[in-house]
């Protein structure tokens, strides 16, 4: 409410006011938004949930008719996904889980994406007639001309930012509300390559649907191309050049997106980004049809698998598995009970383990079921 005060203020007198978001470098600046209003955030955060859901607050309490805002930003590691995507589809979570990564589904369209400290994010919000994506990655690779001029870095006409003609270095996704728009996009300058890749890569089999599928790409980090830069000295030629495009000054407004008295309504939106439901939950339908060998002891079979899933959970579920190495009842009775659960391992386990205590059968069976119902985790 404060900035949204302070750029009301600047609205009406178009003049210098003071910048009213707390923190050390910013309290007394005064921000110049003289020659067309606009201003330059960081983010003092780097929790991708927090800094996705400062952009939904400046979207949805800011009146950008006049203002051009660059917000920057960077996260721990995680895992970026657009509105429409499928994370069993776009991701291995499995990795991510065991590395810490978190998963987070912006609310943009496009494709997935890796963060970390070596990835800067810049979001560009304009009013919807003013918003030109072609006109900030313009500014980007000016402002990276500037610092190293013997770099190659272009514009593709899918939005991308390519070194030497060939390896991504940026990928753009845009959000367009009814006056309010944003379009940002991510810049590898230092990431983690290897887990980049290892994450991007789903080891679902089988998967049918029609959310939107990435599109991948080579990628390579600008500091492997020149070793002498490094994240802050990018951030602030970009700071220069969109001052220089907009007629700002230098100043920096530095966000805290916990800050709930700068940014009211800012935590409740931070957690809807959290949610299962949110998350995972929005994904658009899809089925997993599958087969894989178990084995116990000598014996092994194979098992077919076709589960149907809406809203992240299981619509129907259907086990397959010879006779004679389970009874049919026991998958039967492990599929009706699947349906309406989240596809989830941990759900999913959760409800395996109560279902097996209930089962009282032999040992032999006890044991295969479980290896069944273990086996139908994973694929989660
Ligand atoms: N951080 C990063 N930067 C550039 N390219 C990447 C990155 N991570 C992965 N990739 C490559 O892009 C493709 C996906 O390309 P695709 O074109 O499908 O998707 C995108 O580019 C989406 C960009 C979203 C930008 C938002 C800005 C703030 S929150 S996320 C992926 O398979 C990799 O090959």
């Amino acid at each position: 409410m404060l900035i949204r005060r302070a750029f009301d203020i600047c609205v009406k007198k178009q003049h210098v006011f003071k910048s009213v978001v707390s923190s050390p470098h910013s309290t007394l600046s005064p921000l110049n938004l003289e020659g067309g209003g606009g201003a330059i955030l960081k983010s003092l955060s780097t929790n991708v949930y927090e800094n996705l859901a400062v952009e939904d607050w400046i979207h949805d309490n800011i009146d950008l008719q006049g203002k051009n805002i660059l917000f920057l930003w960077r996260n721990s590691s995680a895992v970026v996904i657009g509105r429409h995507q499928n994370p069993w589809q776009e991701c291995n979570l499995k990795l991510m889980r065991e590395h810490g990564i978190q998963l987070a589904r912006r609310r943009s369209g496009g494709g997935t994406v890796y963060h970390d400290m070596g990835n800067i994010n810049m979001t560009f919000f304009t009013n919807k007639k003013k918003y030109d994506r072609m006109k900030n990655l313009n500014m980007i690779t000016k402002s990276l001309n500037k610092l190293r001029p013997q770099m190659d870095v272009r514009p593709t006409e899918r939005l991308d930012l390519l070194l030497n003609g060939h390896f991504k270095v940026s990928g753009t996704a845009a959000k367009l509300g009814r006056t309010n728009a944003y379009h940002h996009c991510t810049l590898l300058c230092n990431s983690d390559r290897a887990l980049l890749s290892s994450v991007l890569k789903s080891p679902c089999q089988g998967l049918k649907s029609n959310a939107t599928p990435s599109v991948p790409s080579p990628v390579k980090n600008l500091l492997e191309e020149d070793p002498t830069l490094d994240c802050g000295i990018i951030m602030d030629s970009i700071v220069t050049e969109y001052t220089k495009q907009y007629g700002l000054d230098h100043h920096i407004i530095l966000i805290e997106p916990k800050d709930e008295a700068t940014l009211p309504g800012i935590s409740k939106m931070t957690q809807d980004l959290q949610t299962w439901e949110w998350v995972f939950g929005k994904t658009p339908k899809f089925s997993v049809s599958t087969s894989f060998k178990l084995g116990y002891k000598l014996s092994s079979a194979m098992v077919t698998l076709n589960i149907a899933v809406k809203n992240g959970t299981i619509d129907s579920c259907n086990i397959k598995l010879p006779q004679h190495w389970l009874p049919s009842e026991m998958c039967e009775h492990l599929a009706s009970h699947l349906i309406g659960n989240k596809f989830c391992p941990s759900e999913t386990t959760r409800l395996t383990s109560a279902l097996l205590r209930t089962c009282p059968q032999s040992e032999e069976l006890h044991h295969k079921w479980n290896i069944l119902c273990e086996n139908v985790a994973s694929v989660m």
